[in-house]
């Protein structure tokens, strides 16, 4: 693997899950292969589980780490190629990302969705030009579009919680106070496209994904008919892509209860975290026996790493 910033980078889906679950059982079986290689975590924006599962899969594979959060300890870094430098970026990414990977010999970005310029987060413009001008490999951890680190971790946790052949797997939108981008159900479409699952998205009118994501997904604006003989529900917040960055509603009654939970056939939730308690979720389904949340989130580890030995087998 040269570069990991969506599924289409994974030369082998199933391949891949093994390798994660088999450093999930032998962590530290490959302690040499990252000797002498550093890792550079650059974020643009706030994290928990991305920021310290990366570091330690990274520890586990022997390699160095060194982390930058950008936007407060940096120069503030130009983006856009030929732009006349006259106002607060001291840097641009063109210098910023080639000095970067002098250092480094993979570089972890994670940049979010402006959800204010639709056009430059469709080009995901950050991670994109460090693509272009760092000279290592990539890592997403989050970019405008997609989060496949955590999409392979959803799909990891399926494999491990699954007790059916193709299990359903629900996608719901569920109400949030703040504007969130689209780059986490984004990627969770794409990977469970790429998987043996029958897969539902479900959220309110005006919601709808972009058509290159949803793929041949059943959709529907029924979330209690979708929720129906689920065997997992993976909720998350989104604001609208078509009044992008909008918030459409707030409305309650899309909050994941434990009245809505009965009609799956025993659901695992599912959450990529942070959640907000009692809006997204109820206390209820979030501290009851079906959640999964937390080996979820501790599955970053093993994902992060499988993408890291991967890429660090073909530099
Ligand atoms: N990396 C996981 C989710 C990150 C981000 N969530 C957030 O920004 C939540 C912020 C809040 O709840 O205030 C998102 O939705 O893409
Ligand atoms: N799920 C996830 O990416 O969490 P962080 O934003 O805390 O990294």
């Amino acid at each position: 693997m040269k570069q990991f910033l969506s599924v289409k980078d994974v030369p082998n889906l199933p391949i891949l899950v093994n390798e994660a679950l088999s450093q999930k059982r032998n962590p530290f079986a490959n302690k040499q292969l990252g000797k002498n290689k550093t890792l550079g975590l650059l974020f643009f924006n706030a994290s928990l589980r991305t920021r310290l599962s990366t570091q330690k899969a990274a520890q586990n594979l022997g390699m160095e780490v060194m982390v930058m959060n950008v936007s407060q300890d940096s120069w503030g870094l130009e983006m856009q190629d030929g732009a006349i430098m006259d106002g607060d970026k001291a840097e641009h990414v063109k210098e910023g990302a080639a000095v970067i990977g002098q250092y480094c010999d993979i570089i972890g970005v994670r940049s979010f969705a402006s959800l204010t310029d639709k056009e430059k987060d469709i080009q995901e413009e950050v991670i994109s030009q460090f693509v272009k001008y760092a000279g290592v490999p990539i890592i997403s951890l989050e970019s405008a579009l997609r989060h496949p680190l955590q999409s392979l971790t959803d799909v990891i946790t399926i494999e491990e919680y699954k007790t059916k052949q193709k299990p359903k797997v629900v996608l719901t939108w569920a109400p949030h106070p703040k504007a969130l981008p689209q780059a986490v159900p984004n990627s969770f479409a794409e990977w469970m496209n790429a998987s043996q699952v029958d897969f539902v998205i479900t959220h309110p009118e005006g919601y709808e994904l972009d058509k290159e994501f949803v793929g041949n997904a059943k959709v529907t604006y029924n979330q209690k008919q979708a929720f129906e003989g689920a065997d997992f529900i993976y909720a998350k917040n989104w604001s609208s892509y078509t009044s992008y960055g909008q918030i459409l509603s707030k409305d309650p009654a899309w909050t994941v209860n434990a009245e809505k939970m009965k009609l799956t056939d025993n659901a695992k939730f599912m959450h990529c975290l942070p959640v907000r308690r009692n809006v997204v979720v109820m206390d209820e389904v979030l501290d009851s026996p079906n959640s999964i949340v937390i080996p979820q989130a501790g599955n970053r580890v093993w994902a992060a790493q499988a993408v890291l030995k991967q890429l660090l087998s073909s530099i």
